[in-house]
């Protein structure tokens, strides 16, 4: 990454994207960012939904839900009988703008980065299995890589703050297929401790929200399904649950990657000890900065620039939720976008879900991350367009509709 000064202020040049934008220490939450409106005019929206100084769209334009309720209400089936799966089409339809929507070119985006916190303890496995399992990502062996390619989504796997150099030994300049590589300015180590200091510093923070804000602008398509890699995660996740959400730690955190019922107790020792530490990190974009990771705060970039574009939106478990809550708390109408894939076996993903008021479509004890939950349910967002975009109606088929005279008796 090289820094250069530009007319506008201090602007970072990522070289591994070539990519130019401009930073400011901006602060939503804390009042103390410059009120520099120079950003890269790509990602201009977003950084504005960031700072809180847009609000994003409603979507549930009340024409169109009709239309969407009539459209599905007509469909040669009794009343609501394909359940949650019109729940999803009505959705689906909304953000797209379309009562015959089309899903296009499915990006899955896994983020991945290391924590600090991890020197604590906090975690089964070692920061080790992170860029361990970024390439077994980019090998095409890992769950998501796997179930990806059986739901033809596209897979980019990007590096927020990995303790690794994925193009060590390579030429300057080159690229490897399916990674993008977007540190920000000092994650080279992955995140600090957060049980010192921080994990991140503001601008760290702003880098990361956007990296994923212009990521998300170079993909195509129109739908983003969140995936994530990065061991401790789980720490920084219930931690944003645990503030964001007004929870007591001990409900939010659990057994992450297979900590015993021991080490989780400890675990939610170290968590409440840190909590305690960045008391004042109340605000949404404070608490990120101060529980991290590198990899959740570009997920919440990515979110506000795939809002701000309509894109429909499949949150993977209990770490790609915590980026919704952060998002959520900076605009709520994030939510409008999004389709909650699964309800993760992990301790504390029921209590997010219930902050944010949603229900997940899948139950099926998954607690992996990586995106494997979004890729499972995608196939539920193509049957709800298939049924809206190619079921036959009532009057097309000539089937008979629901008579209104009482069923007569004996
Ligand atoms: O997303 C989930 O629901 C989920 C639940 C438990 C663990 N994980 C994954 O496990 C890693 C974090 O676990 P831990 O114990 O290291 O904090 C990280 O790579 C996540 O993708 C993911
Ligand atoms: C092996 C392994 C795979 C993962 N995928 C997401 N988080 C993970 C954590 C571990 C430990």
């Amino acid at each position: 990454m090289l820094f250069m000064h530009s007319k506008a202020g201090l602007c970072f040049f990522d070289s591994a994207q070539g990519n130019a934008m401009n930073t400011s220490p901006a602060h939503a939450a804390s009042g103390s960012h410059a009120q520099t409106s120079e950003i890269h005019n790509d990602i201009a929206a977003a950084w504005d939904l960031a700072l809180g100084r847009t609000a994003l769209a409603d979507i549930a334009d009340p024409a169109l839900t009709q239309a969407l309720q009539d459209t599905l209400n007509n469909k040669t089936k009794p009343l609501g009988s394909l359940g949650r799966l019109e729940d999803v089409a009505l959705k689906i339809g909304q953000i797209l703008g379309s009562t015959a929507p089309v899903l296009e070119q499915p990006q899955m985006v896994v983020f991945a980065g290391d924590h600090g916190l991890t020197a604590r303890g906090i975690s089964a496995f070692p920061s080790d299995v992170t860029w361990q399992m970024v390439e077994n990502f980019l090998a095409g062996g890992a769950a998501v890589s796997v179930l990806s390619k059986q739901n033809g989504i596209a897979l980019t796997v990007v590096d927020c703050g990995v303790k690794h150099d994925f193009l060590a030994g390579l030429p300057a300049g080159t690229t490897r297929p399916g990674l993008q590589v977007r540190k920000a300015q000092g994650a080279e180590q992955g995140t600090a401790d957060s049980s010192a200091q921080p994990a991140m510093t503001t601008s760290q923070r702003d880098q990361a929200l956007q990296h994923g804000m212009a990521l998300v602008k170079e993909l195509p398509g129109n739908a983003l399904l969140l995936g994530e890699m990065g061991i401790g995660n789980t720490s920084a996740a219930s931690m944003l649950l645990a503030r964001l959400g007004g929870l007591d730690i001990a409900v939010c955190t659990g057994a992450g990657t297979g900590l015993d019922a021991l080490a989780v107790q400890r675990k939610t020792e170290v968590l409440r000890e840190v909590l305690a530490l960045h008391a004042e990190a109340t605000a949404p974009l404070d608490a990120l900065a101060a529980f991290g990771g590198f990899e959740i705060a570009t997920m919440v970039g990515a979110v506000l620039q795939a809002a701000h574009e309509r894109r429909v939106m499949v949150v993977d478990g209990f770490i790609a939720t915590s980026a919704i809550v952060v998002a959520h708390a900076l605009q709520p109408q994030v939510l409008q976008r999004c389709v909650f894939a699964h309800r993760s076996g992990e301790r504390g993903h029921e209590f997010m879900l219930q902050h944010l008021g949603v229900q997940a479509l899948l139950d099926l004890g998954l607690r992996l991350g990586e995106g494997s939950g979004a890729a499972m349910a995608w196939p539920l967002l193509q049957s709800a367009c298939a049924v809206l975009r190619d079921m036959a109606s009532f009057a097309s088929a000539g089937v008979s509709e629901k008579s209104d005279a009482p069923m007569a008796v004996g």
